[in-house]
């Protein structure tokens, strides 16, 4: 049967990618999304955002929720600090898989802990099985309808304290919207809404930064 297209961006990436260099996974892949097949990566554009606002908050204790084939986590987890790991949650079997591959092949694996299954099953368990008591930085980047669920159940799981930060991929498209109004309304976030573009096209869409005010 035809492969899929995150196993033809993993070929890619182990023809044309240095191993060990994550710089190079991440440039590999993003010439592959634009100039062979578009895939919902975030791309370099909103990339740079990310990476700006992980470096901004150096996290102790990161969480990634849509692993996807692992761009994110491999642009995430390149700029953590020493000691420091990205929890990553990935429900799809088939593409956690390749996003194992493609973190091996960049050499974080030691930074990066890929989880399989629903973040709804899995943030009740996460101070039990992490060892964590709260989360640092949050990058939402799944089902866009799981936003709004997943940080309401963040919240009653004790998993944010003053100053957590979460930044959501996507809002605008294919968008979040009743993720953007609960967090834009709450008195309990101060958000902020940085415009850019979606991955590989002219399209508008943006990241919205949001501060759990505690
Ligand atoms: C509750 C739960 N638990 C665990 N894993 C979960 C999970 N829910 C989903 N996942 C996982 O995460 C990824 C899903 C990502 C969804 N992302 C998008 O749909 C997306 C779409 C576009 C897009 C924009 C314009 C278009 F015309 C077409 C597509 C751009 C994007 O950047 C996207 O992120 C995928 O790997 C899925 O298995
Ligand atoms: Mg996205």
């Amino acid at each position: 049967t035809r492969s899929t297209r995150p196993q033809r961006l993993l070929k890619a990436v182990q023809k044309k990618a240095i191993k060990g260099d994550p710089q190079s996974v991440i440039s590999t892949i993003d010439y592959f999304c634009r100039h062979s097949e578009w895939a919902m990566n975030v791309g370099d554009e909103k990339g740079a955002i990310l990476d700006s606002v992980v470096c901004e908050v150096s996290p102790s204790t990161a969480l990634e929720l849509g692993t996807y084939c692992g761009y994110s986590a491999v642009r995430i987890a390149r700029l953590l600090p020493p000691g420091t790991k990205l929890i990553t949650l990935e429900f799809n079997p088939d593409y956690a898989a390749v996003a194992r591959q493609i973190i091996e092949y960049s050499g974080l694996q030691d930074k990066i802990c890929l989880v399989e299954g629903a973040s709804g099953d899995l943030i009740p368990k996460m101070q039990e099985l992490f060892g964590i008591k709260t989360l640092d930085f949050v990058f939402l980047d799944h089902w866009k309808d799981r936003y709004l669920p997943d940080i309401k159940l963040l919240e009653e799981c004790q998993l944010l304290r003053k100053g957590s930060i979460l930044l959501a991929d996507n809002v605008i498209c294919p968008g979040t919207p009743d993720y953007l109004e609960y967090v834009r309304n709450s008195p309990r976030y101060e958000s902020k809404y940085f415009k850019s573009h979606l991955e590989y096209t002219k399209v508008e869409d943006g990241l919205e930064k949001s501060v759990f005010l505690g």
